[in-house]
């Protein structure tokens, strides 16, 4: 039976000992539901682990079983309600009231406990109002048992960090097989709610890909915003995009990672289309250069996709033209590559001299800040001028929608005569970050490419590591930002490209040759 506050009947239903199904009920975000929930256990036996689940998910006011003697006369009663936000450790998300008499039951008085509560969590939202410019969120990230799963949740981390999150919580599950609709377990959907509950944390972010089910069901679940690591990295670049060519390469990966989820999606659409999602405001997940598109039906969705992949085949047809036209080889280029957050900025930066403003390219501690490949000419000793570019970092699994969408972006990499691979040697795991780099220049086409390796960060990098790298990758230690080691990797650069020009030297001679023999 469900009674709200005035003492009157909402509903009542008859179920087996399996359990009811409650009406839906959904509490303001700041208020509890304002009904008590009585029932009766006919084995008797005092709450269960269900009934406070029940309570402590559907933000009852209160809930009561009645225990049923033998002869199915009412025993004691017994209560609980929540405890407020806030109170992380130990203690548990109610109190268990002692029982009483079934005849007693009139004289409860919830009333005052309730009206505390409530004041609790309505102090609790506005405290978080006001300081609220970043968005509370927790970290999942399920580890199948893949050997850097600890360093993804690092990363996870970073990315939420650098989307404006703030991360209040980070957990790894392990987790052999995953459950098909939600992933994890009930029993652990119900923990992070309640971990999220204490923290006063909405926003639920998973390290794995979800599909548009699995996210609405984690979300009726929880009754938090669920996202995954791909919406994290594409908001990201929603949020960094800049210039007319990267913006139109975002939104055409982000509608390409929408589309099959806003079939149907009811939820998720509301939620996309509620928020105002400029490029710099709005909540994370739901950023984008233009909201209104996200609530186009599909086939103007449709119609949107080909008018964006029209324009980008223009953009990179024109940057295609333009590149023959800088008649290649003339000054010799360099392309800087490499993970996200590296250094490849900074370094760029340190090579050309380029302290002030205005060419001085933007580094800053936050993952993917290069989206638009700039070029800075340079100087290499013995060589001459020589152009440096440098372009969007890499990231492990890159979403494959942006793959797609930046791949002109990234082809412009296979122009260079050498590659410069910067890699953070001060981050744990620059190892398996070097390999996912090499993974997906791979996937690209350019593992033939002459390349240089540069350990950066050396100096905030363990000895050991530093050395081990240098080893395993022949790579050259460097600090861009106290401009360290700058002198040899400049000749290691040197080197390369001369190899690369003398090669072709040697390739045009032999030419020459086989055309005298036909002459
Ligand atoms: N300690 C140390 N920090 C560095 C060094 N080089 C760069 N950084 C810092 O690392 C952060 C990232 O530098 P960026 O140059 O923006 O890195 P990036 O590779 O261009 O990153 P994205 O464009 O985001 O992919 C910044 O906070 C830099 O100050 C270095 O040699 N030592
Ligand atoms: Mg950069």
């Amino acid at each position: 039976m469900l009674i709200d506050r005035r003492g009157r009947v909402l509903s009542v239903s008859v179920a087996d000992a399996k359990g009811a199904e409650l009406p839906a009920l959904r509490a303001g975000e700041n208020r509890l539901a304002g009904y008590h929930l009585l029932h009766a256990h006919p084995k008797g036996g005092a709450l269960s682990k269900g009934d406070l689940s029940t309570l402590f998910l559907n933000r009852l006011d209160a809930v009561s079983v009645i225990e049923a003697r033998n002869e199915g006369q009412p025993g004691p009663v017994h209560t609980a309600h929540l405890t407020p936000p806030g109170t992380v450790g130990e203690e548990e998300d109610w109190r268990i009231l002692p029982p009483v008499p079934v005849y007693q039951i009139d004289e409860f008085d919830l009333g005052a406990q309730v009206a505390a509560l409530e004041e609790e969590i309505a102090r609790a939202s506005r405290t978080r109002e006001a300081k609220k410019d970043r968005e509370r969120a927790l970290l999942v990230q399920i580890d199948q048992g893949e050997f850097d799963a600890e360093e993804r949740l690092e990363e996870l981390g970073e990315l939420a960090r650098t989307a404006g999150a703030e991360v209040v919580y980070k957990e790894l599950i392990y987790r052999r097989n995953l459950k098909p609709g939600t992933l994890v377990g009930a029993g652990k959907l119900e923990e992070l709610t309640s971990k999220a509950y204490h923290l006063d944390a909405d926003l639920l972010i998973f390290g794995q890909e979800l599909g548009a089910a699995q996210a609405r069901e984690i979300e009726a679940a929880t009754g938090l915003k669920v996202i995954d690591r791909t919406q994290l990295i594409l908001d990201i670049f929603a949020l960094h995009a800049q210039g007319v060519e990267s913006r139109l390469q975002v939104e055409l990966a982000q509608l390409r990672y929408m589309k099959p989820r806003l079939l149907g999606a009811g939820a998720q659409l509301s939620r996309i289309g509620g928020s105002g999602g400029s490029a710099a405001g709005g909540a994370i997940g739901t950023r984008g250069p233009g909201e209104t598109k996200l609530e186009l039906d599909r086939r103007r969705i449709n119609d949107r996709l080909s008018f964006l992949e029209k324009q980008l085949e223009g953009v990179s047809l024109r940057r295609e033209e333009r590149r023959k036209s800088r008649e290649r080889n003339a000054v010799p280029v360099v392309s800087i590559v490499g993970y996200t957050n590296a250094g490849k900025s900074t370094l760029l930066n340190a090579f050309t001299h380029a302290a002030e403003e205005p060419r001085r390219v933007l580094a800053a501690n936050k993952l993917f800040a290069t989206l638009r490949p700039t070029s800075r000419q340079g100087y290499l000793e013995g060589i001459g001028p020589v152009v440096f570019t440098d372009t969007v970092g890499f990231i492990r699994d890159l979403p494959k929608d942006l793959t797609r969408a930046f791949r002109a972006t990234l082809e412009e990499i296979g122009d260079a005569d050498v590659l410069l691979h910067v890699v953070d040697a001060a981050s744990p795991g620059a190892d398996t970050r070097l390999d996912a780099v090499n993974r997906i220049l791979e996937d690209l086409g350019f593992v033939e490419m002459p390349t240089v390796v540069a350990l950066n960060k050396a100096d905030a990098a363990e000895p050991g590591t530093l050395e081990r790298e240098t080893e395993r990758t022949g790579g050259v230690p460097v600090s861009a930002l106290a401009e360290l080691g700058l002198g040899e990797l400049k000749e290691a650069l040197a080197d390369a490209v001369s190899a690369v020009q003398r090669q072709e030297l040697a390739e045009r001679e032999e030419a020459r040759e086989v055309a005298a023999q036909y002459r």
